[in-house]
Parts: structure tokens; C-alpha cells; sequence
């Protein structure tokens, strides 16, 4: 098990599952950081352009992974918000919580923002198809992969209830462990 004080959790899934909703949450209830990835690409320029048919930007991982690395993301406390979770190195991370939706309320939910047809068509096959699912189990050992369902609203408030109680598990184990190292 890593050194580090705070642990590093991966919130992933398909775009629209709620991914945003339970990182902000999550951070709130707990003090770590809310790492949207989504925005540090943006404002990082870590992309070589836009897809202007996908409206999103073509992310560079490389320059990604060195803006992270820069920031000290390795040393834990992060809450990492991206629909994509395979490109983060396995030591820097100690969960990853892949959140699923039915299949009827993402669609609902992507239609509200007006996604393209295509993209809204590949994002509801990608979840039909357990995509980020398999990219978790495929990237990380199977015991820090963890699926959870947001399908309803109350959904987001049981399992940042669950991912707090996680923490403060590992946080425990952690302090066992340092004491045993001394
Ligand atoms: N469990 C849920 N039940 C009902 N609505 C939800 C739930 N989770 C999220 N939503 C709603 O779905 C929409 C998308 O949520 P959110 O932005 O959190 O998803 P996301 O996975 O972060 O998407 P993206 O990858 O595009 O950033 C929002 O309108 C949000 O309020």
C-alpha cells in the first residue's frame, strides 16, 4: 500500500451518469480535491485541438500526466472526475468507482444536453457494453474497483455515505500500517 496521508479516488463512467454530482458531494463531505478533468485539459491545454463533431477536446495524456504529476496529484487526497480511467498510473491510485445508469435515464439525460446524435449514440453503446467497467477491472487490481449504481437522485447520497465510510477505513489502515513501520 502507497505512503500517502489521503488516498485517490477515481470517479468514472460513462458521460452523464453523474460522475460530477458525486465528486462535488464527495468533496464537500470530505475536504479532498475535486480533480475535474475535464477542466484542467481545458485550462491546462492539455489537447492537440477540438473535435468540433464530438464537441470535446482531443486530449494529449501525455501532457495530462505531466500537468498532474506538476500539481503533485501522485501524493494522494484527489478526487479524479473523467469518463476515461485507464491512462493514470495503477501507483497512484487506491480506488476507482465506476458509477452505472439505466440505459432509459442516461439517454433522457444526455438528450437534455443536447449531445449530437452520434456522440449520444456511441455514449449510451458504451455503457450498454459495461465500457468503463471493463477499462477499471482491465487497469487495476480487481479489489479497488468498485461498481455503483446513479439512477436516482438518492442514489448520489448513499454512495458518497458509502465512498466517506471507505475512506475512513483506509485512512485507519493506513495509520496501522505507518505504526507498525515505525
Ligand atoms: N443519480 C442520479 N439521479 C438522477 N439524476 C442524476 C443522477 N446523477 C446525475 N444526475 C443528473 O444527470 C445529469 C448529468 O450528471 P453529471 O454532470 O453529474 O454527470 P457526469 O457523469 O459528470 O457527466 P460528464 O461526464 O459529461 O461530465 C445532471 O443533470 C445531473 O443532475
Amino acid at each position: 500500500m502507497p505512503s500517502r496521508a489521503q488516498p485517490n479516488i477515481i470517479i468514472t463512467g460513462t458521460p452523464g451518469v453523474g460522475k460530477t454530482s458525486h465528486c462535488e458531494q464527495l468533496a464537500a463531505n470530505t475536504g479532498l480535491k475535486n480533480l475535474s478533468i475535464n477542466q484542467i485539459v481545458k485550462d491546462r491545454a492539455c489537447h492537440d485541438g477540438w473535435d468540433a463533431e464530438y464537441k470535446s477536446w482531443i486530449v494529449d495524456e501525455d501532457k495530462l500526466l505531466d500537468a498532474l504529476e506538476d500539481d503533485g496529484v501522485q501524493n494522494g487526497g484527489y478526487i479524479i472526475d473523467w469518463h476515461a480511467c485507464d491512462l493514470f498510473p495503477k501507483s497512484w491510485i487506491d480506488l476507482v468507482v465506476v458509477l452505472r445508469t439505466d440505459t432509459t435515464k442516461l439517454y433522457d439525460r444526455l438528450k437534455a444536453r443536447q449531445y449530437p446524435e452520434k456522440k449520444l449514440q456511441e455514449n449510451m453503446d458504451s455503457e450498454i457494453m459495461e465500457v468503463l467497467l471493463e477499462e477499471a477491472r482491465g487497469a487495476y487490481d480487481e479489489e479497488i474497483v468498485v461498481e455503483l449504481r446513479s439512477d436516482e437522485v438518492e442514489d448520489v447520497e448513499s454512495n458518497v455515505e458509502r465512498i466517506e465510510r471507505w475512506i475512513e477505513n483506509w485512512k485507519c489502515n493506513q495509520s496501522e500500517k505507518q505504526a507498525q513501520d515505525d
